[in-house]
């Protein structure tokens, strides 16, 4: 099998128009080979897209996948007290086999909800990196170093490990997986070991993601201690030399927003987490009228629930008209952007437009749904009706990932009862 058809229906283009076309890709070189009129292209395999939108495979700019494995474990608390009271006591008794498990469920509920991509931070990254590997997605992996509640040696052997795990897995999955250098968050690593780390991941020609002004209580620390906001302190670490993107970006006053335009640091929005754990409301008009590479992240299931960025666009605009005060503010197709096109800016990724020579990275949505007719306008409801389960296909470097609603990466019955039987002996492990 070398060349695949998507034919029969309507393709959401580049600049946000829709047309009757068919889309040919090659499985060969996992990129899209044409874009042209229904019945001029033939290919050696078929995807039925009838009554059926293509679109680009959806972009998850900032997880932890494997912490579906904590979905629904503690739920209604603030970040710091969710994270140390809850998270961190279940995550120090997750095995590989733990995080394996996690990984695979996480996929799998992203394969049937039309994503193709995603930016991880966790721990256990060879596991998660098999994982990526046996779905046929595509990813940005690495180790996240904390080096709070460490002593010395424990914390450098963090960052060094984020290092390591940085260089050894670039590349891997045949290119589809990508790796950034993680120090978890500006006040979770201390100052010290981000001067000494963050020039040697620079210097080795690393990306970083780390998590950055989330929450007002780790804004209030940094401009106490040192008198400058925190991405400032990013900056003079060197945290912003290089390419980097944030997590959140929730608590940016205008010289932040200056700065990462400036830098060119994007940011990952996580709409649904940050409402849930009360963090705040990011600025996103701002910062993408300031220039900024906004995309959209689910972050873990733990703080949000699910993994479905139909839903997380539609949480992104409607929280970022709240933070405007302003109706027009990130309007439909600013939110398809920022999970297609831009996510795959962040990522490093040729993917997020359908157009050829891009990556052949896509969903392919059943529009004949309820809560999807009339068709007035498709923009308006890839960011406002339409949900995970309306996905018919989706397809990641050429490959189908999930045909008619079949997984076909995966046995997803026997994903779901390992994981399900896993999480509840952690749990069990961890009441102990
Ligand atoms: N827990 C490990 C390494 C951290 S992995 C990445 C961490 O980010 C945590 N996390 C998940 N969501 C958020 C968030 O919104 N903000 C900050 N941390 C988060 C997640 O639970 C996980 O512990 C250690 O202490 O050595
Ligand atoms: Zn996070």
């Amino acid at each position: 099998m070398t060349e695949l058809l998507l034919t029969g229906g309507r393709v959401l283009r580049p600049d946000l128009t829709v047309e009757r076309a068919d889309v040919l890709v090659s499985q060969d070189s996992g990129e899209i080979v044409a874009v042209d009129e229904p019945g001029a292209l033939d290919g050696d395999d078929e995807l039925d897209a009838e009554s059926g939108l293509v679109i680009p495979g959806l972009v998850n700019a900032h997880t932890h996948v494997a912490m579906t494995m904590l979905r629904g474990l503690a739920d209604d608390k603030p970040l710091d007290a969710w994270l140390r009271e809850d998270v961190w006591p279940v995550e120090a008794e997750l095995t590989p086999e733990d995080i394996r498990a996690g990984a695979e469920l996480g996929l799998v509920e992203m394969i049937r909800s039309g994503t193709t991509a995603l930016s991880d931070m966790y721990f256990e990254v060879e596991e998660i990196a098999e994982a990526v590997d046996q779905a046929g997605m595509r990813a940005v992996l690495g180790f996240t170093a904390v080096t709070v509640g460490k002593d010395e040696e424990g914390a450098r052997a963090d960052l060094q490990e984020s290092l390591d795990v940085a260089k050894r897995l670039d590349g891997a999955a045949d290119g589809r997986i990508k790796t950034t250098f993680q120090p978890h968050s500006l006040t979770t690593v201390g100052e010290g070991y981000l001067r000494e780390f963050v020039p040697e991941a620079f210097d080795a020609g690393l990306s970083m993601h780390f998590h950055a002004n989330e929450t007002r209580d780790e804004v209030t620390p940094i401009l106490d201690e040192r008198g400058v906001r925190p991405l400032a302190y990013a900056e003079e670490v060197g945290l912003l030399d290089g390419d980097a993107y944030v997590a959140h970006g929730v608590h940016v006053d205008e010289s932040e927003i200056d700065l990462l335009a400036e830098t060119d640091t994007g940011v990952a929005h996580c709409p649904a987490s940050n409402m849930k754990l009360a963090s705040g409301m990011a600025p996103v008009q701002d910062l993408l009228d300031a220039g900024v590479t906004v995309g959209i992240g689910t972050d873990g299931a733990a703080s949000n629930n699910d993994l479905d960025m139909f839903d997380e666009m539609r949480d992104a605009a409607m929280l970022g008209k709240l933070a405007a005060d302003d109706a027009s503010a990130v309007d439909a197709g600013t939110v398809v952007e920022m999970a297609t096109a831009n996510g795959a800016d962040l990522l490093g990724f040729d993917s997020g437009r359908i157009e050829a020579g891009a990556n052949a990275d896509l969903a392919v949505i059943d529009l004949d749904a309820p809560h999807l007719t009339p068709a007035h306008d498709l923009v308006s409801h890839l960011a406002y009706a339409v949900r995970g389960s309306d996905v018919r296909h989706t397809v990641c470097d050429g490959e189908v990932l999930m045909r008619d609603r079949t997984v076909e990466v995966f046995d997803e019955a026997a994903v779901r009862e390992r994981a399900a039987e896993r999480a509840a002996a952690l749990v069990e492990r961890a009441e102990d």
